[in-house]
Order: structure tokens, then sequence, then C-alpha cells
């Protein structure tokens, strides 16, 4: 983030979006790996702020246990403190903006717009069927509360996903695929233009 001297520069974010379950965290954690980015789930955070004890933390417990998005103001410190704390310049921020209060409230109090939205596309079938393997002991994943998360994401986090398309910053990636397939399509996003010329052989000089 900016430090005194570099006042002007703004860090680089990139919102990574999709339906629950669809491979957000298994696939930031392969660009960490690869391209050096500081991956801030936005679900992680709040789940930490939910257990440090924060006064917020049973606000916190009773969305997530509904699927229900947090009001922005809480999400955004979290997030705005973990940008500083990381000493980084490059951010994957995942599950967020989840709602377009989200969208504005960030874009308002950080003046930060996206490189660009890496969105997974994933069928609700292979989501469900997903979480329900997931086994990391999540609170929320459970079939009633997914049903809840699936009704929020197609109803308030996919507008955001359209915004976005609207100004041509949307990357889909089909996310149905095997995580190898599914990052195999992500890194052609991530690598650099000259770059993908020089593996291909065909710089032209
Ligand atoms: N392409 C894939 N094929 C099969 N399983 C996958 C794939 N990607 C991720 N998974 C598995 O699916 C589960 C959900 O993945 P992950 O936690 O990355 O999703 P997410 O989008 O971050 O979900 P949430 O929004 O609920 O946090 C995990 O158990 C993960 O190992
Ligand atoms: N911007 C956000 C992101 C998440 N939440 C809440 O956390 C839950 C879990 O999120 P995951 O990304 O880890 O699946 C989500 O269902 C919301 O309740 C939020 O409020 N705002
Ligand atoms: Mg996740």
């Amino acid at each position: 983030m900016g430090t005194v001297g570099d006042a002007e520069k703004k860090p680089t974010v990139v919102f990574v979006l999709g339906g629950p379950g669809s491979g957000k965290g298994t696939q930031c954690a392969n660009i960490v790996e690869h391209f050096g980015y500081t991956h801030l789930s936005a679900g992680d955070l709040l789940r930490a702020e939910r257990k440090s004890g924060s006064e917020n933390g049973t606000m916190i417990q009773d969305m997530i246990n509904e699927g229900k998005i947090v009001p922005s103001e809480v999400t955004i410190k979290l997030l705005q403190k973990a940008m500083q704390d990381s000493g980084n310049d490059k951010f994957l921020i995942d599950g967020f903006p989840r709602n377009e209060e989200n969208r504005a409230a960030f874009e308002a109090v950080t003046k930060i717009e996206p490189a660009f939205v890496l969105f997974f596309d994933c069928s609700e079938e292979e989501m469900e069927k997903r979480i329900l393997n997931r086994n990391q002991g999540r609170e929320d994943d459970n079939i009633e509360t997914i049903r809840k998360r699936f009704k929020v994401f197609l109803e308030s986090s996919l507008p955001v996903v359209k915004y976005y398309e609207s100004k041509g910053k949307v990357q889909k990636v089909d996310a149905t695929k095997s995580v190898d397939e599914v990052f195999e399509a992500v890194k052609v996003i991530f690598t650099p233009k000259d770059e993908k010329v020089k593996h291909h052989g065909c710089a032209i000089l």
C-alpha cells in the first residue's frame, strides 16, 4: 500500500468472484505461488474477525450462518488493514465485492478500481457437490445455508459481475474443469503479453 513518498501509487487489485464453491480460494493459492500476489479472502477475514472476540463477532456469525452479506463498512476495514499489513502492492481480493453496496463503498473509500475481475463460472450442481465434500469444518457448509448462499449469489453478486462486464473488465474462466485445467486458463490471464509472445516463439521484431 502507499507509504510516504509514493502517495500517488495505487495498489493493483484483482477481484476474484464466482459462486460458493466455484474454486476461488483454490485458484488464488496457485496464483499467489506463481505471480506474487497477496490473497485476501473476505470470508476468511470475516471468520478471523469473529474468532478474535471483536464487538462485531456475533453479527458476523449470524450473517455467515444465514449466507447474508455483512455490511461493507466492516469488511472494507478488514481488507484495508490486511492490505496495509501485507507490505505487498498486488492483491487478489476473493469473494468481494459480493453486492452493489460492497462495490460502491470500496470504490468510494479506497478510490481503487480493480485491474480486472477474475470470474469463475461453475454450475450450481458442481459447486454444491464441492462444498459438501470440502470438510473444512465451515459452519455454513450445510445444505440449508448453501441454498441461501446460492440465492444471494444469483440475486446480489452476479449483478456486480454484470456491472464489470459492461466496463469490459471481466475475465471469465470455465471453473467446472479440473483444478489443473482451470489453472492453465488462469495462467494465460496473468501472464504478461510480452511473455506470451516469447513462449509461442513468434515475437514481431
Ligand atoms: N476445479 C475443481 N475441481 C474439483 N474440486 C475443486 C476444484 N476447485 C476447487 N475444488 C474443491 O472444491 C472445494 C471448494 O473450493 P474453494 O474452497 O476453493 O471454493 P471457493 O470458491 O473459495 O468457495 P467459498 O466461496 O465457499 O469460499 C474445495 O474442497 C476444493 O478443494
Ligand atoms: N464480501 C463478503 C464476503 C463474504 N461474506 C460472508 O462470508 C460468507 C463466506 O464467504 P466465502 O467467500 O468464504 O464463501 C458469505 O456467505 C457471507 O456471509 C460477506 O458478508 N461479505
Ligand atoms: Mg473461499
